[in-house]
């Protein structure tokens, strides 16, 4: 049975409910999500990808408990978000790393808040061990601007690994860092959740990165973003790296990216009504 058959019957611990976001600007109120449901179940791993700008940051800043929804629920086990919480980690797009703080101090500010509980003891041991992972053991008491831009994303994904929430809320996480550095990421991530189990949603560019680490994939159009499908990835965890050459692998990718097209396509023909 494939891991995603089995998650059929999980709880369903995250869902949109036909949520619609409108924003004021000055141009006048721009609608950026219409009518979104979707259901994100325990130990699911869900990517969404569409056209910049259609929404998806959006779509994270609702389950972070950032934005409300114009109308429309977004539950967290059943209950509606109503503001940030140590449940969730999310890793933004920007580097979430405090510049006033060391690498080791950054690292270590989440275990220190009450709501995480981590005694001190135990707070040195994690913070090593996500240094070390992280490439950043010899960078311990350097402050933020002297990394390069990738050892700041390396330095944010590892304070929200650190206090192992139960959901990791990414945002392009690996798109700023090299092409080795992002797959050495992105399989350090997949060995993450094969040991601490969360649940995951992924907002990613990359239709490669999306069928690598997912078992779902919402693909979402132009603005205003709506779901335009799901869809189910065959491979199971632990996912093996040669899925890569497996040919259902290339099939999928070349279907999910023709439609990704197609919506930078829809997006493209609104920008030049708007600019007319
Ligand atoms: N708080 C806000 N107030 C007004 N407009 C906003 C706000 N947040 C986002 N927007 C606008 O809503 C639209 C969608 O933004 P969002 O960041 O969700 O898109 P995105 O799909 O994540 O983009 P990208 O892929 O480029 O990161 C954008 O045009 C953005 O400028």
């Amino acid at each position: 049975m494939s891991m995603n058959h089995a998650a059929d019957s999980a709880p369903v611990r995250i869902a949109f409910d036909r949520v619609s976001v409108q924003f004021d600007t000055e141009r006048g109120p721009m609608k950026v999500l219409d009518d979104v449901s979707f259901e994100i179940r325990q130990g699911e791993f869900v990517s969404i990808i569409g056209p910049s700008g259609c929404g998806k940051t959006t779509l994270m800043n609702l389950l972070g408990g950032f934005v409300p929804p114009t109308s429309g629920q977004v539950l967290l086990d059943g209950r509606p978000v109503n503001g940030p919480g140590p449940d969730r980690g999310v890793i933004f797009q920007e580097y979430g790393v405090f510049p006033w703080l060391t690498v080791r101090q950054n690292i270590e500010f989440g275990l220190k808040l009450s709501a995480s509980k981590v005694p001190v003891r135990e707070r040195e041991a994690i913070v090593q061990r996500y240094m070390t992972l992280m490439g950043l053991g010899d960078f311990a008491h350097h402050f933020p601007k002297h990394l390069s831009g990738g050892m700041r994303q390396r330095l944010a994904i590892a304070r929200a690994y650190a206090v192992k929430p139960e959901f990791l809320l990414m945002d392009e996480p690996f798109g700023a860092l090299d092409a080795q550095t992002r797959s050495a990421m992105q399989d350090l991530l997949l060995e993450v959740l094969q040991t601490e189990g969360k649940t995951v949603m992924l907002i990613t560019h990359s239709v490669e990165e999306a069928l690598y680490l997912s078992s779902r994939i919402v693909v979402v159009t132009a603005r205003p973003a709506r779901i335009r499908t799901v869809i189910d990835v065959p491979f199971g965890y632990p996912r093996a790296e040669n899925v890569h050459e497996d040919p259902r692998f290339a099939e999928m990718r070349t279907h999910i990216r023709d439609l990704v097209m197609q919506e930078y396509a829809a997006q493209a023909r609104q920008a030049v009504r708007l600019s007319e």
